[in-house]
């Protein structure tokens, strides 16, 4: 890899670490595996149920709190079922020999943020949740707790996404984001609100024309396979929400909601962008549970003109009225370190390029 890079790595440089053997896995990268920006993890072969979420704490290896806290042992390699409710952790079959100046951090993929899956990833050792120190020596681990509806799952499954990320000083900087947004209109918007180290979105809640705003988790459902693309009947899993009051939406406490941007998003490809997770300060709700945007999105290049950011809501504790145009969250933008080889939206395999009001890849 070239000496002097500093920023999130491309694709190719995620590839180089694989030959290089700074991540190891037992198989080689599975097609789509490497994206613009970032490495989809799989899941291994075994799944334990847990009593309750942990971290390791500090010189403690996830191994040794598992003899603790594991309640069951499953057998993942031909699939099985997790509940809501229930947290579990999988061993990855990706693990890390990072180099002294590369650090990472993971979040869901956004097809699991838009199931309602909870995740989170763990090394041992660790403090905090999806953060991998530079230098990194070790086994990855993801903890999932299915929220709204029961999942069927395998290993090889690819729920959460992994960001490398070298040098420091690649994020942008309030006056570098207003440049970066004159030349290149990062939101589509009049008068972005530039501050608190992002961009802002608003929340649409106007709807389409058939007055869509948005969906509603149903309750007591069938099982997601999330390795099915395009196989499970919207209405069987989600309740649309139209509004009886335009403009206006009461967040019931207990549910899970997909709703959408009112501004359309660009991410060019020179840039790794990230939807900073509930903002305690515009309410007490969180707007997203898988906040990495790949370079290219909405980029009108790679076919993604009009592309809004999808956003996963939940309200705690109190209902909360959300009301259009309300800002819900921010974007915050990174320097890639080089170019991707391919951005988002140039292959077949991009999900959500152009995107409007969209459930996850699974429905129909
Ligand atoms: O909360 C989010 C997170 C991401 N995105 C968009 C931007 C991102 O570039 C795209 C794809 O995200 P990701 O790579 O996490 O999704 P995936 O499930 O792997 O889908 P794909 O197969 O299209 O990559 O979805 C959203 O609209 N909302």
């Amino acid at each position: 890899m070239a000496g002097e890079l500093s920023g999130i790595l491309p694709d190719r440089e995620i590839a180089a670490l694989f030959a290089a053997s700074a991540i190891a896995a037992p198989k080689v990268p599975d097609e789509g595996q490497i994206q613009p920006a970032s490495l989809d993890l799989r899941l291994g072969a075994k799944a334990y149920r847990i009593r309750a979420s942990f971290l390791p704490g500090r010189g403690v290896s996830v191994a040794e709190k598992l003899k603790r806290f594991a309640l069951h042992e499953i057998d993942i390699t031909e699939g099985a079922v997790l509940e809501t409710g229930c947290v579990y952790l999988v061993p990855l079959m990706e693990s890390l020999a990072l180099p002294a100046d590369l650090a990472a951090a993971a979040n869901p993929k956004s097809s699991t943020g838009r199931l309602d899956i909870f995740t989170r990833l763990l090394t041992d050792g660790a403090q905090e949740f999806d953060k991998v120190p530079a230098g990194y020596r070790g086994p990855l681990y993801i903890e999932i707790s299915p929220r709204t509806f029961p999942i069927v799952l395998r290993s090889g499954s690819r729920l959460n996404q992994i960001r490398f990320r070298k040098g420091a000083g690649a994020l942008l900087g309030e006056t570098e984001l207003k440049s970066l947004h004159d030349a290149e209109r990062l939101v589509d918007a009049a008068d972005p609100n530039i501050s608190g180290g992002g961009i802002a979105l608003t929340i649409d809640l106007a709807g389409d024309a058939s007055g869509l705003v948005g969906y509603r988790g149903k309750r007591h459902t069938g099982v997601v396979d999330v390795d099915r693309k395009a196989d499970h009947a919207v209405l069987d899993f989600w309740e649309p929400l139209r509004l009886s009051r335009p403009g206006e939406l009461v967040l019931d406490p207990d549910e899970f909601y997909i709703l959408v941007s009112a501004e359309a998003v660009h991410v060019p490809p020179g840039f790794a962008a990230e939807m900073t997770p509930f903002d305690p300060l515009v309410g007490e709700f969180r707007v997203h549970y898988a906040g990495f945007f790949d370079p290219g999105f909405g980029h009108s290049a790679a076919g993604g003109t009009g592309s809004r950011a999808v956003l996963e809501v939940r309200s705690r504790e109190v209902p909360f009225i959300l009301e259009h145009g309300q800002i819900v969250g921010r974007l915050v933008y990174e320097r890639m370190a080089a170019l991707p080889d391919r951005v988002y939206g140039a292959s077949l395999s991009s999900n959500y390029q152009a995107q409007g009001l969209k459930l996850s890849k699974h429905f129909v």
